[in-house]
């Protein structure tokens, strides 16, 4: 191995110095992971260390994967042996060894999110708590925090004092770890305190984990917490412990990550040396320039740039469109014609980030109709998740009585009704001869059900039996119904914010299709056509363009980078802007991540119109401005920037997403549409007029509160 060909100067010093412990701290894209890589290959290829005596800690499942795959790409099979993978996984390693010196067996369960809130649930029924006083999202967080502090049942109980919630709390912590106890399982906190518990406590098991591992590594340190970092340390009493990280990074930080750990690295861990990385290997000069100057924005940052050899590159496309629809499509046809123009390339080399997964939508629709392979990591497609499942069952069911949307939603929100009322809802269909819903609202005589579920049930039969009726736009239907139905306020009750997000771009998705379809502007429709959305599998293998969270992206590198939704309040998130200057500053920092994943040619986009997110018009947002003017290019129309006077002059949310003066207008009005010029309506028919306009745009069927569209007063 020639690493005097394979690094530059600091890189190989950082590779190869064995003589105490070692921090690399530098930004996006210099080769600390590269270092890693190439230090476990020379000391087990130069210096001739047993591989098992290697350890390497990377953020995710996938960074583990690409290290292994690197370094026996180098080695070739005597590579194997060395343990690369995840904190949570290494601590899954220890426990399942030693976890029977607390008594527990090796074969214990783990818990994800999904179980501890079932579990939750499964308690506040127990305790009669109502999940509106306290969510169970917050619990779940007040579980990891007693967990954290290494506060036992009893003493919460101390703790809460005369404070009603938080007793309830104490209480149902108590029966949640007694539950894990009794059917011994650990959810992802345990995994990582039940292992640093075993080594505080029992010295001899320590002691063979210090012995296991000569030479320990950890990629990403800048985004470890209090317990990682006691693992770290704990373990690497008898190793040379490297780590590596970017504080300009750090995008845990809402998480308990804490940017110090690397910073003060060498209080704990002495002697160390310090190896500064500045030169950017990843990125063309325009990519790189632009990061720079994003990243110089944030005040609370250690002084460092970085440079680079490559020359500028394509320029940085800065896209915005008309529509977040034109803004996917733009992305699609910018993936085609790359793919056109240059030989070689093919669909994995793209990826498209965005802040939010609700914000995959349009770009998955977008991808699905120009036939463009994708994948989502780290989340489900937009029409697989569970609440768009839900809504569009509901849907279902106002539009065609389908008794599969029935079996799906009769209990969400929970309504009291069991398996064994639904099977007695069956029978009760099946002896009628009618739907399961019919039955409950025909046959309801028939059926057996509490106080409790037959109140819920006719405020279903309500919500349901309302929207059937409804004249109002498809959009406001569907707002309507989510609400009467209490699904939002199930959701606000378990703080699910993504999901509540992913029900407004849902509604989004119903308000656009019939904008564009004002004729066959019915649930019908508008579920025949999502239905070619739905059943799209995701694809393992083969070419696809990458999806995925920014947060998700950390440590990947694509040739082609979009970010999408680059508007104020999306991205920055407006729930970050309302925090703290910190918030703004660590949604800088994802920005920083977001761009620095580019190799050749980044593409920022953003689109105009009005966000159901954040309730507000569409501006682009701020990191777009604060990225300089050199090395970028604006494309499509005109960007928006707070900074000019739009906010002001803004249209309204009643301009933008269609008024409900629908009745106001007759044939014979005058009207003024921004593209189509002057017209005059010939026909209204329900919330769609057709339009007579000057030619060339002649008859037109538009939506009546359509915001392009204004009535001339005389
Ligand atoms: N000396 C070098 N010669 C050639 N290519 C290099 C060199 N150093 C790094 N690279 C390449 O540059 C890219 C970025 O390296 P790497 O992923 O290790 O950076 P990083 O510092 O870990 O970035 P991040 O902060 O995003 O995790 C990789 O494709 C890597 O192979
Ligand atoms: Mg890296």
């Amino acid at each position: 191995m020639d690493l005097d060909n394979l690094l530059n100067k600091n890189q190989k010093e950082a590779a190869t110095y064995l003589d105490s412990h070692l921090r690399i701290i530098a930004g996006a894209g210099s080769g600390k992971t590269r270092v890693v890589t190439y230090r476990i290959a020379y000391l087990i290829d130069e210096i001739g260390v047993d591989p098992r005596k290697i350890l390497a800690i990377t953020f995710t499942n996938k960074a583990a994967n690409e290290m292994k795959e690197r370094v026996s790409n180098l080695l070739g099979p005597h590579a194997l042996g060395s343990l690369i993978c995840t904190i949570h996984s290494l601590c899954v390693r220890i426990l399942r060894q030693h976890i029977n010196v607390i008594n527990y067996p090796s074969n214990f369960m783990i818990m994800d999110e999904e179980d501890q809130k079932a579990l939750i649930k499964k308690i506040y029924n127990n305790l009669d708590i109502d999940a509106k006083t306290i969510s169970i999202k917050s619990m779940i967080a007040s579980i990891s925090n007693y967990k954290m502090a290494n506060v036992s049942p009893e003493r919460a109980l101390e703790l809460a004092g005369q404070f009603q919630g938080e007793i309830k709390k104490a209480k149902v912590y108590k029966e949640y770890l007694d539950y894990q106890e009794n059917h011994f399982m650990l959810d992802f906190d345990d995994l990582l305190l039940k292992a640093v518990y075993i080594f505080e406590n029992y010295p001899d098991v320590l002691e063979k984990w210090q012995h296991r591992f000569q030479y320990i590594h950890v990629d990403e340190f800048q985004d470890v917490g209090n317990i990682e970092y006691r693992l770290v340390k704990l373990m690497a009493k008898k190793a040379i412990t490297c780590v590596v990280g970017d504080p300009d990074q750090t995008i845990y930080s809402f998480r308990g990550a804490d940017v110090n750990y690397i910073l003060d690295f060498d209080k704990d861990f002495k002697p160390c040396k310090t190896v500064i990385l500045d030169q950017n290997y990843r990125s063309t000069g325009n990519i790189l320039n632009i990061s720079n100057c994003l990243i110089r924005k944030n005040q609370n940052r250690l002084e460092k740039d970085l440079y680079t050899e490559a020359t500028g590159g394509a320029e940085v496309i800065h896209y915005t469109g008309k529509s977040e629809q034109e803004e996917a499509d733009y992305i699609s046809s910018q993936i085609e014609k790359i793919i056109n123009d240059i030989d070689g390339v093919n669909y994995r080399n793209f990826a498209i980030l965005y802040r939010a997964n609700y914000l995959s939508r349009t770009i998955e629709q977008s991808l699905i109709s120009h036939a463009i392979d994708y994948r989502i990591f780290g989340g489900l497609k937009f029409f697989s998740r569970k609440e768009i499942k839900d809504a569009l069952s509901y849907l279902q069911l106002v539009s065609n009585d389908e008794d599969l949307a029935f079996e799906r939603i009769i209990n969400v929100p929970s309504r009291g009704i069991g398996k064994k009322t639904l099977e007695n809802i069956q029978l009760v269909a099946l002896n009628n001869q009618v739907s399961l819903y019919e039955a409950l609202t025909l046959y309801s005589d028939q059926i057996k059900l509490s106080a409790k579920a037959k109140k819920e049930v006719k405020v279903l039969v309500n919500a349901i039996e309302t929207a059937k009726q409804s004249n109002l736009p498809l959009h406001e239907m569907f707002e309507n119904l989510m609400n009467d139905l209490g699904y939002i306020e199930m959701l606000k009750k378990d703080l699910e914010e993504n999901r509540i997000d992913n029900i407004h771009e849902l509604q989004r998705s119903i308000y656009e299709f019939q904008n564009q379809n004002p004729d066959l502007a019915t649930i019908e429709n508008y579920l025949q056509e999502i239905s070619l959305y739905t059943d799209n599998d995701n694809i393992d293998e083969g070419q696809y363009v990458s999806l995925m969270t920014i947060h998700m992206a950390k440590g990947l590198e694509f040739d082609y980078v979009f970010v999408l939704g680059l508007s104020e309040g999306i991205f920055p998130s407006f729930r970050s802007l309302s925090e703290s200057d910190d918030g703004l500053e660590e949604e800088r920092r994802l920005a920083y991540v977001a761009f620095t994943r580019a190799k050749k040619q980044l593409f920022l986009t953003d689109s105009e119109g009005f966000s159901f997110v954040t309730d507000s018009p569409k501006i682009a947002s701020r990191f777009i401005d604060e990225v300089g003017k050199e090395g970028i290019k604006h494309v499509g129309t005109k960007p928006r920037f707070k900074t000019s006077n739009f906010i002001n002059t803004a249209p309204s949310k009643e301009e933008l997403v269609g008024n409900n003066q629908i009745t106001d207008w007759a044939a014979g009005d005058f009207v003024l549409h921004d593209s189509f010029g002057k017209g005059v309506v010939v026909k209204v028919k329900g919330n769609t007029l057709d339009i007579a306009f000057e030619l060339p745009a002649g008859l037109k069927t538009l939506m009546a509160g359509h915001k392009a569209l204004k009535k001339l007063t005389n």
